[in-house]
C-alpha cells in the first residue's frame, strides 16, 4: 500500500480522519451547522433537568429562590404559582426549541455525509477505472464491487451517525459534568467513577472486534464474487444442470459468512450490556451517596449537603449520563467498521496504477503509422507468453498474425495501446516508445475490436457512439452501414434506439461483433487490431464486413489476428507466432512456399488434413494436452 495521495502529499495519521479532511471540501458548513444545531439542542435539552430541580427547591419547598442563568430577574414572576408556569413555559420552549434544532442536525450531518459519500465513491471509481487491466484480472468483481459499495456506504454511515454522535455525546457529557459540579464536585467524582471502566472495557472491546470486524468484512467479499459470478454464469449453469451445485456453493460461503458474522456478533453484543452494567453501579453509588446526603447522614465519613431539588436535578443528569457512554459504544463500533472500509478504500484511491502516464508524457500525433516491437518480452505471471518479439511494421501495412491458440497473438496485440506493458524490450508507434505518450492519445490513435465485444446497456446508437460522444446521429448510422449493421439495426423492434446490453435485447455475437466494427469505423483510428473481429458471423457476412473492413484498412496500419486464414490472405504480410515467438514473418504466398507452420495451418482449413506431416500433428496433440492441463489448474 503506497502512502502517498492521489495529490501526492504524504499520506500519514488515521485512515478514516484523512479521508473525511480530503473529501469534506464544499461540504463542511453542512458539518458545521450539525455541530452549532447539536451543541444549542444538548443545551435546551439540558435544561429541563435543572428547571424541575430549582421548581422542586424554589417552588414546593421555598429552599431557594428562582433564579435561572442567562434570565434577567424582572422576567421571572414573584409568586409560586407563577414560577410553575414560568418553569413550564421554559420547558415547552426548550422541548419546541429541541425539536426544531435536532432536525436542522439531522439535516445538516446527513447532508455533509452523502455529501462527502458521493466525492469519496466517484473518486474511488475513478481510482479503479485508472488502474491496469491485470489489477481487474487478479480480483473478483464482486470484491471491488464491495469497496464501491459497502466500504463507501460504511464510511458514510459513521460520518452521519458517528460523527454527529461525538459531537452530541461530548456536548453532553461536557454540559452535564459543568452543571454537577456546580452543583456539588463531591458527587460529580461519585458520579464519574465509572468512566476509567468504561475507557478500559472500550479499549477491550475494539482490540477483540477489530480482527473479526475484518473477517466479516472479507467473507463479504467472498460472497458477493461467488453471488456476481453464479448471476453472470447463469446460462452456463442451466445448460449444466448445475444449480444444485450452485446453491451448495453460495450456502457454503453464506455459511462462512454466518460463522464470521456470529463471531463478531458475539463480542458486538457483549459490548452494550458491559456498559450498561458499569454505568449502572455507577448510578446506583450516585443515588445512595446523594440520598444519604438530603437525609442528613455522612457515609464512609464522606460529608456533604444537597437539597432536594438539586438532588432530583443531580439524579436526572446523572442517569443522563448513561446515554452519552451508551451511544460512544455505537460509535465506536460504527468507527471499527469504517476503520476497517478506510483500509481498503484508501488503498484503493493511493495506488498508483501500474500503467499510467510517465510525468513526461507528451500526446501522440500518428503520421506515418509505424509500429515496432523490439526485443518484446512479456509475462502474466511467471512464464513468458511473448519472447523476445522484433516486428517493424511499415505505416498502413496490414499484417495478418496466426498461430495456434494460446501462442500469445492477443497478448502481443494489447501491448500496442498498453492494456499491459512490456517486461522487456519496446513498442514503439512512429518511433516513439508507447510509454513515453499519454495514454489518451495513444488509445485514440488505435481501433481495437476484440473477439467478444462488450455492449453497455442502453441504445444500439449509444453503443456505436461509444467513444466518440460526439459523432451526429448522420455519422453513426454510415459507420453502421459500413459495418454491415445496418439492416439488422433497421429490423430491431426500436432500430438505432433498441435498448441492448444486459437487460435489453439481446443480440448475436455476430451482430455484437458487427456493431463493435461500427463503433471502431466511427472512431476512424490510425491504427487497426481486429482481434478475431468477425469470427461469429456467417461467412456470408463476413465476406460483406471483410470488403468493408478492406476498405477501411486501406488507409491504416492493421493488424488482422485470425483463425480462418482466408481472412488474411490478402494482407501486406503475415506473422506466424507460436509459443510467443514470430516463427515465420511473409506473404501468405510466400508462407505456403515456406511449407512451415503457416502451411500446414492453412492445408488444415482447406481440409487437406492427409498431406500433414506427422510431426505438426503430434505438435497439436501435445498443444491440446497442455491446454487441457492448464484448464485443470485454472
Ligand atoms: N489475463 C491473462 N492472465 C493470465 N494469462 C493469460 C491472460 N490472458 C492470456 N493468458 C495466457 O497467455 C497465453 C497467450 O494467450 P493469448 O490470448 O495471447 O493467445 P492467442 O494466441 O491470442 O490465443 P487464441 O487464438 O486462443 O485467442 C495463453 O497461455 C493464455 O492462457
Amino acid at each position: 500500500m503506497s502512502d502517498r495521495g492521489p495529490d501526492g502529499a504524504l499520506r500519514t495519521g488515521n485512515v478514516v480522519w484523512r479521508l473525511y479532511t480530503d473529501y469534506a471540501d464544499g461540504s463542511r458548513r453542512y458539518a458545521v451547522l450539525g455541530t452549532v444545531a447539536t451543541l444549542i439542542g444538548r443545551a435546551l435539552g439540558l435544561l429541563p433537568a435543572l428547571v424541575i430541580g430549582l421548581a422542586v427547591d424554589a417552588v414546593f419547598l421555598g429552599e431557594r429562590a428562582y433564579a435561572l442563568p442567562l434570565v434577567p430577574a424582572e422576567l421571572i414572576p414573584s409568586t409560586p404559582t407563577g414560577q410553575l408556569y414560568f418553569s413550564i413555559t421554559v420547558l415547552l420552549a426548550a422541548t419546541v426549541g429541541g425539536a426544531v434544532l435536532s432536525w436542522i442536525e439531522d439535516w445538516g450531518w446527513s447532508v455533509f455525509a452523502q455529501r462527502v459519500q458521493r466525492s469519496l465513491r466517484v473518486d474511488a471509481y475513478a481510482a479503479l477505472q485508472d488502474q491496469e487491466l491485470a489489477y481487474f484480472t487478479r480480483r473478483r468483481t464482486g470484491d471491488l464491487m464491495s469497496v464501491l459499495n459497502n466500504d463507501v456506504n460504511a464510511l458514510q454511515t459513521f460520518l452521519e451517525d458517528g460523527l454527529s454522535a461525538t459531537v452530541w455525546i461530548l456536548a453532553t457529557v461536557g454540559g452535564i459534568g459543568l452543571i454537577l459540579v456546580g452543583l456539588n464536585p463531591t458527587l460529580t467524582a461519585v458520579a464519574l467513577l465509572p468512566i476509567p471502566a468504561l475507557a478500559l472495557f472500550t479499549l477491550l472491546f475494539t482490540r477483540v472486534v477489530e480482527p473479526r470486524y475484518l473477517a466479516v468484512r472479507e467473507e463479504i467479499g467472498d460472497l458477493n464474487a461467488r453471488l456476481e459470478n453464479s448471476v453472470s454464469g447463469i446460462e452456463v449453469i442451466k445448460t449444466q444442470g448445475a444449480e444444485r451445485f450452485e446453491t451448495d456453493r453460495v450456502r457454503a460461503a453464506s455459511d462462512s459468512y454466518l460463522r464470521a458474522s456470529l463471531a463478531a456478533i458475539r463480542v458486538r453484543i457483549t459490548y452494550f450490556p458491559g456498559l450498561n452494567l458499569i454505568s449502572g453501579l455507577g448510578f446506583a453509588a450516585t443515588f445512595l451517596l446523594g440520598g444519604l446526603w438530603v437525609l442528613g447522614a455522612t457515609p464512609l465519613g464522606l460529608a456533604g449537603s444537597l437539597t432536594p431539588g438539586a438532588f432530583v436535578t443531580f439524579v436526572i443528569y446523572a442517569q443522563q449520563f448513561i446515554w452519552p457512554i451508551i451511544r460512544l459504544g455505537d460509535v465506536v463500533d460504527d468507527y471499527e467498521r469504517a476503520k476497517t472500509a478506510g483500509l481498503r478504500v484508501d488503498e484503493l484511491l493511493s495506488r498508483e496504477p501500474a500503467v499510467a502516464d510517465s510525468p513526461d508524457a507528451t500526446a501522440l500525433t500518428v503520421t506515418d503509422g509505424t509500429v515496432d516491437f523490439e526485443s518484446v518480452t512479456f509475462a502474466y505471471g511467471d512464464d513468458a507468453v511473448i519472447r523476445d518479439v522484433d516486428v517493424a511494421v511499415d505505416g498502413g501495412a496490414t499484417v495478418g498474425v496466426v498461430g495456434p491458440t494460446g501462442a500469445g497473438k492477443s497478448t502481443l496485440l494489447k501491448l500496442l495501446p498498453r492494456l499491459y506493458d512490456a517486461d522487456e524490450g519496446a513498442v514503439r508507434v512512429d518511433g516513439r516508445d508507447v510509454r513515453d505518450v499519454t495514454l489518451r492519445s495513444l488509445r485514440t490513435a488505435i481501433g481495437y475490436v476484440s473477439q467478444d465485444p462488450f455492449l453497455f446497456y442502453g441504445t444500439v446508437a449509444e453503443n456505436i457512439r461509444y467513444g466518440t460522444f460526439d459523432a451526429t446521429d448522420a455519422e453513426v448510422r454510415a459507420a453502421a452501414e459500413r459495418a454491415q449493421a445496418g439492416e439488422f439495426i433497421r429490423n430491431l423492434p426500436d432500430g438505432y434506439d433498441t435498448l441492448v446490453g444486459e437487460r435489453g435485447v439481446k443480440l448475436s455475437g455476430g451482430q455484437r461483433q458487427r456493431l463493435a466494427i461500427a463503433r471502431t469505423m466511427l472512431k476512424d483510428p490510425e491504427i487497426l487490431i481486429l482481434d478475431e473481429a468477425t469470427s461469429a458471423v456467417d461467412t456470408e457476412t463476413e465476406a460483406l464486413i471483410q470488403a468493408s473492413l478492406q476498405a477501411f484498412a486501406a488507409d491504416r496500419t492493421t493488424f488482422v489476428i485470425a483463425h480462418r486464414l482466408s481472412t488474411i490472405r490478402n494482407a501486406d504480410r503475415v506473422l506466424v507466432l507460436d509459443d510467443g515467438r514470430v516463427v515465420e514473418d511473409g506473404t501468405h504466398r510466400g508462407l505456403l512456399a515456406e511449407d512451415g507452420l503457416y502451411a500446414n495451418l492453412w492445408r488444415v482449413q482447406v481440409g487437406d488434413i492427409g498431406s500433414l506431416p506427422a510431426a505438426f500433428l503430434e505438435r497439436a496433440l501435445e498443444r491440446q494436452s497442455v491446454i487441457a492441463r492448464d484448464d485443470e489448474d485454472g
